[in-house]
Protein backbone atom coordinates (compact mmCIF):
# COMPACT_ATOMS: atom_id res chain seq x y z
CA UNK A 1 0.00 0.00 0.00
CA UNK A 2 1.36 3.73 -1.22
CA UNK A 3 2.58 5.74 2.16
CA UNK A 4 1.29 8.90 2.74
CA UNK A 5 3.59 11.97 4.02
CA UNK A 6 3.30 13.04 6.92
CA UNK A 7 1.70 16.33 5.87
CA UNK A 8 -0.61 14.68 3.42
CA UNK A 9 -1.78 12.45 6.82
CA UNK A 10 -1.99 16.06 8.94
CA UNK A 11 -4.05 17.67 6.33
CA UNK A 12 -6.68 15.11 5.65
CA UNK A 13 -7.20 14.50 9.44
CA UNK A 14 -7.54 18.25 10.16
CA UNK A 15 -10.11 18.38 6.51
CA UNK A 16 -12.18 15.28 8.36
CA UNK A 17 -12.08 16.79 11.51
CA UNK A 18 -13.37 19.94 9.92
CA UNK A 19 -15.62 18.44 7.68
CA UNK A 20 -17.37 15.85 10.05
CA UNK A 21 -17.55 19.24 12.89
CA UNK A 22 -19.23 20.84 9.86
CA UNK A 23 -21.83 17.84 8.72
CA UNK A 24 -22.71 17.71 12.67
CA UNK A 25 -23.30 21.38 12.94
CA UNK A 26 -24.90 21.46 9.55
CA UNK A 27 -27.20 18.70 10.66
CA UNK A 28 -28.25 20.49 13.84
CA UNK A 29 -28.46 23.38 12.73
CA UNK A 30 -32.49 23.80 12.09
CA UNK A 31 -33.14 22.39 16.07
CA UNK A 32 -30.25 25.56 17.05
CA UNK A 33 -32.16 28.15 15.30
CA UNK A 34 -34.79 28.07 18.49
CA UNK A 35 -31.95 27.69 21.10
CA UNK A 36 -31.18 30.42 23.31
CA UNK A 37 -28.15 32.49 22.35
CA UNK A 38 -26.84 31.29 25.66
CA UNK A 39 -27.02 27.79 25.11
CA UNK A 40 -25.64 28.39 21.43
CA UNK A 41 -22.73 29.75 22.67
CA UNK A 42 -22.39 26.79 25.46
CA UNK A 43 -22.90 24.63 22.18
CA UNK A 44 -20.00 26.28 20.29
CA UNK A 45 -17.83 26.32 23.40
CA UNK A 46 -18.44 22.42 24.18
CA UNK A 47 -17.96 21.88 20.02
CA UNK A 48 -14.86 23.80 20.17
CA UNK A 49 -13.40 22.16 23.52
CA UNK A 50 -14.54 18.53 21.38
CA UNK A 51 -12.27 19.81 18.17
CA UNK A 52 -9.44 20.00 20.74
CA UNK A 53 -9.66 16.87 22.47
CA UNK A 54 -9.96 15.26 19.11
CA UNK A 55 -6.90 17.25 17.70
CA UNK A 56 -5.01 16.59 20.55
CA UNK A 57 -5.84 13.12 20.88
CA UNK A 58 -4.82 12.93 17.34
CA UNK A 59 -1.42 14.50 17.25
CA UNK A 60 -0.86 12.25 20.36
CA UNK A 61 -1.41 9.16 18.41
CA UNK A 62 0.56 11.18 15.21
CA UNK A 63 3.48 11.58 17.28
CA UNK A 64 3.63 8.46 18.86
CA UNK A 65 3.35 6.46 15.20
CA UNK A 66 6.20 9.22 13.81
CA UNK A 67 8.29 8.97 17.19
CA UNK A 68 8.50 4.90 16.94
CA UNK A 69 10.51 4.19 14.46
CA UNK A 70 12.76 6.97 15.04
CA UNK A 71 13.50 5.61 18.48
CA UNK A 72 13.87 1.53 16.94
CA UNK A 73 16.49 3.34 14.38
CA UNK A 74 18.37 5.26 17.28
CA UNK A 75 18.57 2.19 19.01
CA UNK A 76 19.77 0.01 15.90
CA UNK A 77 22.53 2.86 15.16
CA UNK A 78 23.90 2.35 19.32
CA UNK A 79 23.51 -1.12 18.99
CA UNK A 80 25.24 -1.35 15.81
CA UNK A 81 28.00 1.24 17.44
CA UNK A 82 28.63 -1.42 19.88
CA UNK A 83 29.43 -3.77 16.84
CA UNK A 84 26.21 -5.30 17.88
CA UNK A 85 25.17 -7.47 14.57
CA UNK A 86 21.57 -7.92 14.98
CA UNK A 87 20.07 -4.56 15.30
CA UNK A 88 16.71 -4.34 14.08
CA UNK A 89 15.94 -1.64 11.56
CA UNK A 90 11.59 -1.40 11.38
CA UNK A 91 10.98 -2.53 7.80
CA UNK A 92 6.99 -1.31 8.58
CA UNK A 93 6.38 2.70 9.40
CA UNK A 94 3.58 4.66 9.49
CA UNK A 95 4.80 7.88 6.86
CA UNK A 96 7.07 7.91 3.86
CA UNK A 97 9.05 10.16 5.65
CA UNK A 98 10.38 7.77 8.37
CA UNK A 99 9.93 5.35 6.12
CA UNK A 100 12.30 6.77 3.48
CA UNK A 101 14.63 7.56 6.46
CA UNK A 102 14.66 3.76 7.33
CA UNK A 103 15.58 2.45 4.11
CA UNK A 104 18.52 4.89 4.01
CA UNK A 105 19.66 3.91 7.05
CA UNK A 106 19.51 0.24 5.85
CA UNK A 107 21.46 0.81 3.14
CA UNK A 108 23.96 2.67 5.00
CA UNK A 109 24.74 -0.23 7.01
CA UNK A 110 24.73 -2.40 3.71
CA UNK A 111 27.36 -0.33 2.57
CA UNK A 112 29.20 0.00 5.89
CA UNK A 113 29.06 -3.73 5.91
CA UNK A 114 30.31 -4.15 2.83
CA UNK A 115 33.11 -1.60 3.33
CA UNK A 116 34.13 -3.60 6.45
CA UNK A 117 33.78 -6.47 4.68
CA UNK A 118 36.51 -5.10 1.89
CA UNK A 119 38.69 -3.59 4.72
CA UNK A 120 39.05 -7.13 6.39
CA UNK A 121 40.12 -8.58 2.81
CA UNK A 122 42.38 -5.97 2.61
CA UNK A 123 43.54 -6.20 5.97
CA UNK A 124 44.34 -10.26 5.99
CA UNK A 125 46.47 -9.61 3.04
CA UNK A 126 48.09 -6.98 4.14
CA UNK A 127 48.92 -8.73 7.20
CA UNK A 128 49.89 -11.62 5.19
CA UNK A 129 52.51 -8.87 3.27
CA UNK A 130 53.85 -7.84 6.33
CA UNK A 131 54.71 -11.22 7.73
CA UNK A 132 56.21 -12.09 4.67
CA UNK A 133 58.37 -8.92 4.48
CA UNK A 134 59.32 -10.03 8.16
CA UNK A 135 60.21 -13.72 7.35
CA UNK A 136 62.14 -12.05 4.63
CA UNK A 137 63.91 -9.27 7.21
CA UNK A 138 64.67 -12.09 9.14
CA UNK A 139 66.32 -14.42 6.57
CA UNK A 140 68.23 -11.36 5.21
CA UNK A 141 69.72 -10.70 8.54
CA UNK A 142 70.29 -14.17 9.09
CA UNK A 143 72.29 -14.24 6.03
CA UNK A 144 73.96 -11.10 6.76
CA UNK A 145 74.77 -12.14 10.54
CA UNK A 146 76.21 -15.35 8.93
CA UNK A 147 78.19 -13.89 6.29
CA UNK A 148 79.72 -11.47 8.93
CA UNK A 149 80.29 -13.76 11.23
CA UNK A 150 81.84 -16.23 8.54
CA UNK A 151 83.75 -12.90 7.58
CA UNK A 152 85.11 -12.22 11.02
CA UNK A 153 85.82 -16.23 11.41
CA UNK A 154 87.70 -15.87 8.03
CA UNK A 155 89.66 -12.41 9.04
CA UNK A 156 90.71 -14.09 12.41
CA UNK A 157 91.94 -17.40 10.57
CA UNK A 158 93.82 -15.31 8.23
CA UNK A 159 95.63 -13.59 11.37
CA UNK A 160 96.29 -16.76 12.82
CA UNK A 161 97.99 -18.33 9.33
CA UNK A 162 99.66 -14.48 9.46
CA UNK A 163 101.37 -15.25 12.36
CA UNK A 164 101.72 -19.12 12.80
CA UNK A 165 104.24 -21.02 11.51
CA UNK A 166 103.07 -23.21 9.34
CA UNK A 167 105.68 -25.96 9.94
CA UNK A 168 105.61 -25.98 14.21
CA UNK A 169 102.45 -24.03 14.72
CA UNK A 170 104.35 -21.78 16.76
CA UNK A 171 104.67 -17.93 16.43
CA UNK A 172 106.27 -16.81 13.87
CA UNK A 173 109.15 -13.99 13.41
CA UNK A 174 106.98 -11.64 12.57
CA UNK A 175 104.36 -12.27 15.10
CA UNK A 176 107.01 -12.74 18.04
CA UNK A 177 108.01 -9.05 17.16
CA UNK A 178 104.56 -8.08 17.87
CA UNK A 179 104.76 -9.85 21.27
CA UNK A 180 107.83 -8.75 22.85
CA UNK A 181 106.43 -5.30 21.69
CA UNK A 182 103.59 -5.73 23.80
CA UNK A 183 105.76 -7.22 26.72
CA UNK A 184 108.33 -4.30 26.63
CA UNK A 185 105.66 -1.85 26.45
CA UNK A 186 104.49 -3.43 29.54
CA UNK A 187 107.65 -3.32 31.58
CA UNK A 188 107.92 -1.80 34.49
CA UNK A 189 111.21 -0.11 33.69
CA UNK A 190 112.85 0.27 37.56
CA UNK A 191 112.03 -3.11 38.92
CA UNK A 192 111.03 -5.67 36.19
CA UNK A 193 112.90 -8.59 34.91
CA UNK A 194 112.87 -10.36 31.61
CA UNK A 195 114.93 -12.39 29.81
CA UNK A 196 115.52 -13.90 26.24
CA UNK A 197 116.89 -17.20 24.39
CA UNK A 198 117.67 -17.86 21.68
CA UNK A 199 118.50 -21.27 20.51
CA UNK A 200 119.39 -23.29 17.28
CA UNK A 201 119.91 -27.22 16.25
CA UNK A 202 123.65 -28.11 16.36
CA UNK A 203 124.78 -29.19 12.18
CA UNK A 204 121.48 -28.82 11.34
CA UNK A 205 122.33 -28.68 7.71
CA UNK A 206 124.21 -32.62 7.56
CA UNK A 207 120.50 -34.05 9.35
CA UNK A 208 119.15 -32.59 6.26
CA UNK A 209 121.80 -33.65 4.02
CA UNK A 210 122.12 -37.33 5.39
CA UNK A 211 118.31 -38.04 6.01
CA UNK A 212 116.55 -35.90 3.80
CA UNK A 213 114.64 -33.11 4.02
CA UNK A 214 111.80 -34.40 5.56
CA UNK A 215 114.03 -36.25 8.27
CA UNK A 216 115.17 -32.23 9.01
CA UNK A 217 111.88 -31.04 8.81
CA UNK A 218 110.46 -33.84 11.52
CA UNK A 219 113.61 -32.73 13.71
CA UNK A 220 112.31 -28.59 13.95
CA UNK A 221 108.87 -29.95 14.67
CA UNK A 222 109.86 -32.25 17.59
CA UNK A 223 112.37 -29.42 18.80
CA UNK A 224 109.25 -26.96 18.77
CA UNK A 225 107.22 -29.15 20.90
CA UNK A 226 109.43 -30.14 23.20
CA UNK A 227 110.23 -26.50 23.89
CA UNK A 228 106.31 -25.25 24.08
CA UNK A 229 106.51 -28.00 26.95
CA UNK A 230 109.14 -26.77 28.58
CA UNK A 231 108.24 -23.30 28.73
CA UNK A 232 105.56 -20.90 31.18
CA UNK A 233 102.34 -20.01 29.53
CA UNK A 234 103.58 -16.52 29.63
CA UNK A 235 106.64 -17.05 28.29
CA UNK A 236 106.51 -16.22 24.17
CA UNK A 237 108.17 -19.21 22.46
CA UNK A 238 108.66 -18.72 18.33
CA UNK A 239 110.41 -20.10 15.47
CA UNK A 240 112.80 -17.06 14.20
CA UNK A 241 113.69 -18.96 11.02
CA UNK A 242 115.19 -22.15 9.52
CA UNK A 243 116.14 -24.07 12.52
CA UNK A 244 116.72 -21.08 14.82
CA UNK A 245 113.93 -20.35 17.52
CA UNK A 246 113.46 -17.64 20.26
CA UNK A 247 112.17 -17.41 23.90
CA UNK A 248 111.07 -14.33 26.06
CA UNK A 249 110.61 -15.19 29.23
CA UNK A 250 109.10 -12.05 31.47
CA UNK A 251 109.70 -11.92 35.02
CA UNK A 252 113.30 -14.20 34.52
CA UNK A 253 116.43 -13.19 35.47
CA UNK A 254 119.44 -14.63 33.53
CA UNK A 255 119.95 -17.28 36.19
CA UNK A 256 116.35 -18.44 35.76
CA UNK A 257 116.69 -17.94 31.98
CA UNK A 258 119.96 -19.83 32.06
CA UNK A 259 118.33 -22.95 34.15
CA UNK A 260 115.26 -23.05 31.53
CA UNK A 261 117.87 -23.05 28.65
CA UNK A 262 119.87 -26.05 30.31
CA UNK A 263 116.97 -27.88 31.00
CA UNK A 264 115.25 -27.55 27.70
CA UNK A 265 118.87 -28.72 26.06
CA UNK A 266 119.80 -31.62 28.35
CA UNK A 267 115.94 -32.68 26.88
CA UNK A 268 116.87 -32.01 23.35
CA UNK A 269 119.44 -34.69 23.66
CA UNK A 270 117.53 -37.47 24.73
CA UNK A 271 114.88 -36.68 21.30
CA UNK A 272 115.35 -39.21 18.89
CA UNK A 273 113.90 -38.62 15.66
CA UNK A 274 113.09 -41.39 13.31
CA UNK A 275 115.27 -42.07 9.74
CA UNK A 276 114.87 -44.98 7.59
CA UNK A 277 118.75 -45.59 8.68
CA UNK A 278 117.07 -45.85 12.40
CA UNK A 279 117.07 -43.19 15.06
CA UNK A 280 119.13 -40.46 15.40
CA UNK A 281 119.85 -38.06 17.78
CA UNK A 282 119.98 -34.17 17.61
CA UNK A 283 121.65 -31.47 20.27
CA UNK A 284 120.93 -27.36 20.04
CA UNK A 285 123.10 -24.60 21.30
CA UNK A 286 121.65 -21.53 23.71
CA UNK A 287 122.09 -17.65 23.70
CA UNK A 288 121.05 -15.71 26.50
CA UNK A 289 120.50 -12.48 27.44
CA UNK A 290 118.91 -10.51 30.00
CA UNK A 291 117.26 -7.04 29.90
CA UNK A 292 118.35 -4.24 31.55
CA UNK A 293 117.26 -0.75 31.42
CA UNK A 294 117.35 1.60 28.11
CA UNK A 295 118.00 -1.89 26.44
CA UNK A 296 115.09 -2.40 23.43
CA UNK A 297 113.80 -5.48 22.07
CA UNK A 298 116.15 -5.71 19.20
CA UNK A 299 119.61 -5.26 21.19
CA UNK A 300 118.77 -7.75 23.68
CA UNK A 301 118.05 -10.31 21.17
CA UNK A 302 121.41 -9.44 19.19
CA UNK A 303 123.17 -9.72 22.64
CA UNK A 304 121.29 -13.43 22.61
CA UNK A 305 122.69 -13.87 19.51
CA UNK A 306 126.00 -13.26 20.05
CA UNK A 307 126.00 -15.20 22.78
CA UNK A 308 124.84 -18.02 20.88
CA UNK A 309 127.44 -17.82 18.30
CA UNK A 310 129.94 -18.11 20.95
CA UNK A 311 127.93 -21.39 21.96
CA UNK A 312 128.37 -22.02 18.18
CA UNK A 313 132.19 -21.41 18.51
CA UNK A 314 132.90 -23.23 21.83
CA UNK A 315 131.71 -26.99 20.98
CA UNK A 316 128.07 -26.21 20.38
CA UNK A 317 125.63 -28.33 22.29
CA UNK A 318 125.95 -25.35 25.48
CA UNK A 319 123.71 -22.76 27.23
CA UNK A 320 126.08 -19.56 27.20
CA UNK A 321 124.86 -16.16 28.83
CA UNK A 322 125.74 -13.00 26.81
CA UNK A 323 128.74 -10.99 28.62
CA UNK A 324 129.77 -7.12 27.36
N1 LIG B 1 114.38 -29.39 6.65
C1 LIG B 1 114.44 -28.07 6.75
N2 LIG B 1 115.62 -27.47 6.63
C2 LIG B 1 115.72 -26.14 6.76
C3 LIG B 1 114.62 -25.36 7.00
N3 LIG B 1 115.01 -24.05 7.09
C4 LIG B 1 116.34 -24.03 6.93
N4 LIG B 1 116.81 -25.30 6.71
C5 LIG B 1 118.13 -25.74 6.51
O1 LIG B 1 118.87 -25.58 7.72
C6 LIG B 1 120.19 -25.59 7.40
C7 LIG B 1 120.93 -24.58 8.23
O2 LIG B 1 122.31 -24.78 8.05
P1 LIG B 1 123.38 -23.91 8.71
O3 LIG B 1 122.94 -22.45 8.74
O4 LIG B 1 124.67 -24.19 8.04
O5 LIG B 1 123.46 -24.35 10.16
P2 LIG B 1 123.85 -25.74 10.81
O6 LIG B 1 124.13 -26.77 9.81
O7 LIG B 1 122.81 -26.06 11.81
O8 LIG B 1 125.18 -25.35 11.53
P3 LIG B 1 125.31 -24.71 12.92
O9 LIG B 1 124.10 -23.85 13.17
O10 LIG B 1 126.56 -23.87 12.81
O11 LIG B 1 125.45 -25.78 13.90
C8 LIG B 1 120.33 -25.32 5.89
O12 LIG B 1 120.69 -26.52 5.23
C9 LIG B 1 118.89 -24.94 5.50
O13 LIG B 1 118.57 -25.37 4.18
C10 LIG B 1 113.36 -26.02 7.10
O14 LIG B 1 112.32 -25.44 7.30
N5 LIG B 1 113.33 -27.38 6.96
Amino acid sequence: MPKLSLRTTLALSFASISVLMSLLLSHSLERLANVPVGCLQSIVLMAGVAMAVLSALFGVLLAGRMARPMMQLSDAADRLRRGEDDAAIPTETAFRETWQLSSSFRRLIDTLRAEQTKLGVLNAALEEQVSARTLMLDTANRLLFDSLEERQQLVDRLKELANTDSLTQLLNRRAFQERADIEFKRLDRQSATLSVFIFDIDHFKRINDGYGHETGDEAIRMLARTAAGELREMDVLARFGGEEFVALLPDADLATAMEVAERLRAKITTLRIATPAGPIAMTASFGVAQWVPQVGIDTLIARADQALYGAKHTGRDRVVAWDE
